[in-house]
């Protein structure tokens, strides 16, 4: 194993110091360490971070290996600073038996640049009928605690109060795309001004909003876990707000994009902008920001969601909604909250790391801690190019876009990932 020297870095955006990543830990810190084996980065004006985890990741593998593999979006991944994410069930075949989670865990062990966690499904096949084999893929080798139909909402009250008495016994937790489906039929967009000007249907904030309420209530009836997908609306973090003063075992999560775009956006009519829950608008925006700083939302989750160039690059009514999110979410951070290291620790590395149970994730570096971190150079900006991207989709809503922030190395367990901001393997 090799070990590196990392000279005069900021960790977490304290005073300058050395690490020593020796076996895959962190093995010393402090002024003035010395290894004659180890190789030396100067880390001089970076930021160190305990690696980002993230909570809700599309890798599209099985089945959509054009639009990502577990591998690309691993190595994407690794790129945005992240160690670890949660791989989501909407695959092909549907990760809702032990065999397909452990299929993509042992891909994310093969490609070995982030840890991937998959997510398994709720219900079978995603259709939100019956409940898949929840225990199954809890004691299987990915030893699956988060359970999501991501892509569609769990909409029947009697199966999500199921799936939540369920996870329960193991303390597993039902992660919900809240979307009343019968409110957001053929809709496109955020219903608001702006819809009603370019004559495109609407998804209601309502539609989101009454699902995490009916959600909150049943999580506090039965005393199970709760956490909520992609929230997007002023309302929906009301609604937080109070179930968490309730004492509601609930979390949340926002993504970069409904961090700073709005749907005014949609008036361009690029695909690109597609998204569910749609873009919503500059109010829904201020009190996502400020609900993320007061941790009413626990964490930022990127929702990365690579599609294929024929399904975006089409009419928006037949585009795909979904938007790449890894390579990007560190600087969107930075460009929301501002150079507020240890709130970026915080909602992008140590909540979710807990949240999902990450051991050896989520820990800022310290002698004795596994060594998984980043390095961030704040002071760089970077105009973004899609087809520079690692992801084998182009889908990013910040093309040329100029942002701040770069990763400058990544380290999965002592070994790097990410040197010198670009991929290791
Ligand atoms: N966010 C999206 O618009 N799309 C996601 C599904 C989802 O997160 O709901 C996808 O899988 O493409
Ligand atoms: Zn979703
Ligand atoms: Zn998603």
């Amino acid at each position: 194993m090799s070990s590196y020297l990392i000279r005069n870095v900021s960790v977490v955006g304290a005073a300058p110091t050395d690490l020593l990543l020796r076996d895959g830990v962190v093995a010393d810190t402090g002024a003035g360490l010395s290894d004659p084996d180890a190789t030396v980065i100067d880390g001089t004006g970076l930021v160190a971070l305990p690696g980002l985890v993230d909570l809700h990741t599309h890798l599209r593998e099985p089945g959509r290996e054009d639009a990502e593999t577990v591998e690309s979006g691993s190595r994407a991944a690794a790129l945005g600073g992240y160690t670890a994410v949660c791989a989501m069930a909407n695959t092909s075949p549907v990760a809702d038996t032990a065999g397909v989670v452990e299929q993509v865990w042992r891909l994310g062990r093969e490609a070995g640049l982030v840890d991937v966690q998959p997510i398994g499904a709720v219900t079978v096949g995603l259709a939100g009928e019956q409940l898949a084999e929840l225990g199954a893929m809890a004691d299987s080798a990915a030893r699956v605690r988060i359970f999501s139909d991501d892509g569609h909402c769990v909409a029947d009250p009697k199966l999500m109060r199921r799936a939540l008495e369920y996870v329960k016994a193991f303390d597993g937790i039902i992660a919900q795309h809240a979307e009343e489906p019968r409110l957001t039929e053929g809709a496109q967009m955020h219903e608001g001004e702006v819809s009603t000007r370019l004559g495109l249907t609407g998804w209601p904030a309502v539609a989101e909003e009454a699902i995490i309420a009916r959600d909150v209530l049943l999580a506090e009836h039965v005393g199970s876990r709760l956490h909520v997908c992609h929230v997007s609306t002023a309302g929906s973090v009301e609604v937080l707000r109070q179930a968490k003063a309730r004492g509601v075992r609930v979390t949340a999560e926002v993504t970069p994009h409904h961090l700073l775009l709005t749907d005014e956006r949609a008036a361009s009519y690029d695909p690109v902008f597609k998204v569910n829950p749609p873009l919503r608008t500059a109010t829904d925006i201020a009190a996502l920001r400020a609900a993320l700083v007061e941790g009413v939302i626990d964490v930022v989750a990127t929702d990365h969601a690579p599609h294929a160039v024929e399904d975006k690059e089409c009419e928006w009514a037949y585009a795909r909604p979904g938007m790449l999110g890894l390579e990007t979410a560190l600087s969107i951070a930075l460009d929301v909250l501002g150079p507020e290291w240890d709130l970026i620790a915080e909602r992008m590395s140590r909540t979710p790391a807990r949240i999902a149970g990450l051991e050896g994730h989520g820990l800022d570096p310290a002698p004795g801690v596994p060594a998984n971190l980043t390095l961030v150079d704040p002071a760089a900006r970077r105009t973004i190019e899609p087809a520079e991207l690692a992801s084998r989709s182009r889908n990013t809503p910040y093309a040329r876009m100029t942002l701040p922030g770069r990763i400058v190395a990544t380290f999965l367990r002592g070994e790097p990932t990410v040197l010198d901001g670009k991929a290791v393997k």
